[in-house]
């Protein structure tokens, strides 16, 4: 254990973490206005609710929920940024809310939506600022921004203004700009949106190779499960505020493997009876995983197609019908549906295995 506490085992650390925000409802007009002044009405936000969470050193951690689940909350607490209503929250065994220089010069934090250089300067000026703030070695400077420039492919737009890069040319720069003092825990919360294919792909690579080859632990939230599955080991689902699954990656993914979505697309004009099919294929082991107005999907173990396959044919007036990997997103969704219906999280058995 270091100075500030810091065990060998985590760098990370949650403790029945809540987050509740009071708002204050505002009514419309002119009249509502005067209301505002005489009787505000507040209302509380349970953002987040006992959040259990410990991320050892070197661990990649992907955090996913839908929008309001509590992700951005969760990470500005783990920070610092905002402190916990309820719970304790510790980053390199230290009160988050009370972290010294030291331990924030081991933190870096990249949001997708809002930029941490200086938007009027080039990035290479901007990194020359990061480099007097974390009192950067000359040498180490300058290879990391050789090094970084180059696997993300942007070597060539360092001395240009920033606001004049695009969208994608600027997330790289945040990412260089985030990793240039060499942290060794690193939060990015969409690093990826609105991206473009090949620019997602550059910096999911840059990711695992610094984790691989620095051993940075990093916590990523995406919307985009291919981030998640690409870059990260373990896997968080926020529902609600609360946590609806922590497991491993791989675990959950050997679970896809075995499974085969089956996309069954019918005549719109005859409804489909979801409750009656659900019956029916239930005798194969299968499950209803979405529908739309002219299409079904239909979850089953691969073993069992030859017998489901035929048999959907006599229950629907089947048009078209294709058979891929379960996607991962219709597992998390899973997930989600049984974290509402059983009301509490269900755990992962990590690192071994996950169970949903
Ligand atoms: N400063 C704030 N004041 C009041 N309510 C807030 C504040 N910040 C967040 N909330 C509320 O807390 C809940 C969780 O918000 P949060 O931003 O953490 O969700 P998220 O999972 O990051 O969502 P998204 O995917 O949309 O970014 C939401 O209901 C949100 O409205």
């Amino acid at each position: 254990m270091n100075a500030g506490g810091e065990t060998d085992a985590y760098v990370l650390e949650a403790h029945g973490v809540g987050k509740s925000f009071t708002t204050f409802e505002r009514q419309p007009g002119f009249l509502g206005v005067l209301k505002n002044f005489v009787a505000r009405k507040s209302v509380v936000v349970d953002a987040l609710s006992g959040i259990d969470l410990t991320v050892r050193r070197g661990e990649t951690v992907g955090l996913i929920g839908a929008n309001g689940a509590g992700k951005t909350t969760l990470v500005k607490i783990l920070t610092g940024i905002v402190p916990a209503t309820t719970g304790a929250a510790r980053l390199f065994g230290r009160d988050s809310f009370h972290l010294r220089n030291q331990e924030k010069a081991r933190l870096a934090l990249v949001m997708g939506q809002k930029s941490q250089l200086w938007w009027d300067l080039p990035p290479i000026d901007s990194f020359k600022l990061l480099k007097e703030i974390y009192s950067i070695e000359t040498v180490d400077f300058d290879r990391r921004v050789a090094e970084y420039t180059k696997m993300l492919d942007v070597e060539d737009r360092l001395k240009i203004q920033l606001r004049q890069l695009s969208l994608g040319q600027r997330m790289k720069m945040e990412i260089i700009g985030a990793f240039l003092h060499d942290p060794d825990v690193v939060f990015l919360d969409e690093p990826t949106i609105g991206l473009d294919l090949v620019s997602r792909e550059v910096i999911r690579q840059f990711l695992v190779r610094l984790a691989e080859e620095r051993g940075v632990t990093f916590m990523l939230t995406s919307h985009d499960l291919e981030d998640i599955e690409e870059t990260c080991k373990r896997i968080v689902v926020l529902d609600g505020g609360r946590m609806a699954f922590d497991g491993d990656l791989a675990a959950l993914s050997a679970q896809v493997m075995g499974k085969r979505a089956i996309e069954v697309h019918v005549d719109p004009h005859t409804p489909i009876d979801e409750s009656a099919l659900s019956r029916d294929i239930a005798a194969f082991g299968a499950v209803v995983a979405g529908r739309s107005v002219a299409a079904v999907t239909v979850v089953v173990d691969a073993a069992r197609l030859p017998e489901l396959v035929p048999a959907l044919f006599q229950l629907l007036q089947v048009r078209d019908l294709s058979v891929e990997r379960q996607p991962l997103e219709l597992l998390v969704r899973e997930i989600y549906r049984r974290s509402d219906r059983e009301g509490s999280s269900i755990a992962g058995s990590r690192p071994e295995g996950a169970s949903v």
